[in-house]
């Protein structure tokens, strides 16, 4: 399978670059944890790489294939699902008629279903009945139902406790399990890295520090120097 390669992205909004000279690799099977103060560029990040946003410079690869002007569609095609931020699910649809508003088939939703006990338990309830943490797995398995190569996930902790937002994680570690690469983008960055094998720290929209998750979780001082711009 092949990797996703952003080389030399830089975003521009309003009056200036949100994201500058960014560049980093997903390989198939990893996560990738992106975290980074409030208004750093995380968002805006995700979204030239899913093609929400175009990028004013650089370029986004999938192998040797140019992406960098495709429409969003194409993207998606190749395998590029994006989780935007405070995604909602259908409420007055079950969560089987949710999942499969995306796995082609009753057997892909069963797998995940499989997968996930949780919502195996409930998948004739209408999805507007199902807890904040719930809805968001269904959100999650929604978006894997299509078996995307590369998941972007924006804060999917969002309104929710960390204690539900572990029972999250776990998901996400199977989808990279089962060979997807994962850009996960998170305000509880300690949960984040603890189940990425690569980090990525964005500060006023650089990259200011990119390598092991570990490392960076056993040195607060290199996140927090990486958090104010690095060094
Ligand atoms: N639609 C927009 N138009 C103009 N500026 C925007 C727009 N969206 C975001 N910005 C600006 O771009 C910068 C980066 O925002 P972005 O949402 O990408 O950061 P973030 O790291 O995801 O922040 P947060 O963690 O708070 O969600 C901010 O200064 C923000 O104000």
């Amino acid at each position: 399978m092949n990797a996703l390669r952003v080389t030399g992205l830089t975003v521009t909004r309003g009056a200036g670059p949100v994201i500058s000279d960014v560049g980093f690799t997903l390989e198939p099977g990893h996560i990738t944890a992106l975290v980074g103060p409030n208004g750093a560029g995380k968002t805006s990040l995700l979204e030239a790489i899913s093609g929400v946003v175009p990028a004013a410079a650089g370029t986004v690869h999938i192998g040797t294939e140019d992406l960098t002007r495709q429409s969003r569609v194409t993207r998606a095609r190749r395998g590029v699902a994006h989780i935007e931020q405070g995604r909602a699910v259908f409420g007055g649809l079950t969560v089987l008629e949710n999942l499969m508003l995306t796995a082609r088939t009753r057997a892909r939703a069963d797998e995940l279903f499989a997968l996930f006990p949780e919502l195996a338990k409930r998948r004739d309830s209408p999805a507007a009945l199902l807890s904040g943490g719930e809805q968001q797995m269904v959100v999650l398995a929604r978006a894997f139902a299509a078996r995307p190569a590369f998941l972007l996930i924006d804060e999917m902790s969002l309104g929710l406790a960390p204690v539900v937002f572990t029972r999250l994680l776990p998901m996400v570690t199977r989808f990279a399990e089962e060979g997807a690469a994962i850009l996960l983008v998170e305000q509880f960055t300690h949960l984040a890295l603890g189940v990425a094998r690569d980090a990525l720290v964005v500060s006023s929209g650089r990259v200011t520090y990119s390598g092991d998750a570990a490392t960076l979780l056993d040195s607060p001082e290199t996140l927090h120097t990486a958090y104010l711009g690095g060094s």
